[in-house]
């Protein structure tokens, strides 16, 4: 999981200079992560008859591509693209943000293949993952350095693989620096999983 930062016109100013000293075009960034999006939906789908040596000289070339442009943690990209609407990351499933506020946040949210777990229903593991993008977004918007303390699921039915879902955040109650907040995934009028979480604004100098 992520470390929160403030978004604000320097950071933003930072983050594209970070794209261009890389040489990265925002859309060319873009297609970049979600065409890694389409290639592990597919990873995940393979069955047996697929080339696998082929494409792991592929791969291999391709790592050997990247591995001379390896940055320390404060100059890298992925994760980092706050104007794409998945930050430009394919570790999360898929989030596009309708509304970011400082008190909620609503949006579609999309499980590729890669975050199966089975039967159709997605990995336990990646829904608490989504929230937690989810409530990000709300405390980010309040421009608050802060950290998830608990995060806790409730799975009230499977999640869907494969479908637009609907994903809603909010702030329940702020004490201090402590941030109280809700999140629900559905499916329609299906609730799929509901989750309570408490993020703590970060002491002056804390990592
Ligand atoms: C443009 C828009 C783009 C948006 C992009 C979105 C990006 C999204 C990115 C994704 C986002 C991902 C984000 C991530 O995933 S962040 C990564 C995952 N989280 C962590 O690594 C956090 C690890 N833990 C810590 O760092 C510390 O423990 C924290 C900072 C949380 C608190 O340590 P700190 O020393 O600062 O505080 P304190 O210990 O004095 O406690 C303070 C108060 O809090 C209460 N408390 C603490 N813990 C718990 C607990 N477990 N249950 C109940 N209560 C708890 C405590 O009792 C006290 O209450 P009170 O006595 O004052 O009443």
């Amino acid at each position: 999981m992520l470390a929160l930062f403030r978004v604000d016109p320097p950071a933003t100013r930072s983050r594209e200079a970070k794209c261009q000293h890389a040489g990265m075009s925002v859309d060319g960034y873009r297609a970049m992560t979600s065409a890694l999006r389409d290639f592990l939906d597919l990873v995940a789908t393979a069955g047996p008859g697929a080339d696998v040596d082929a494409l792991t000289t592929d791969l291999r070339r391709w790592t050997d591509r990247l591995a001379p442009h390896r940055v320390d943690e404060s100059r890298r990209v992925f994760g980092e693209r706050f104007d794409l609407p998945d930050r430009g990351q394919t570790m999360t499933p898929l989030f596009v943000p309708r509304l970011v506020t400082t008190v909620r946040a609503e949006g579609v949210a999309r499980f590729g293949e890669y975050f199966l777990g089975s039967n159709g229903a997605a990995h336990g593991g990646a829904v608490p993952l989504l929230f937690d993008e989810v409530l990000g977004h709300v405390v980010l918007a309040r421009g608050l350095r802060a950290r998830t303390a608990y995060l806790h699921t409730e799975y009230r039915a499977i999640t869907p693989i494969g479908r637009d879902l609907t994903v809603r955040a909010r702030v329940d109650r702020v004490s201090g620096r402590k941030l109280f907040l809700t999140a629900e995934l559905s499916d329609g009028d299906a609730v799929c999983a509901e989750s309570e979480a408490l993020f703590v604004e970060l002491r002056d100098g804390a990592p």
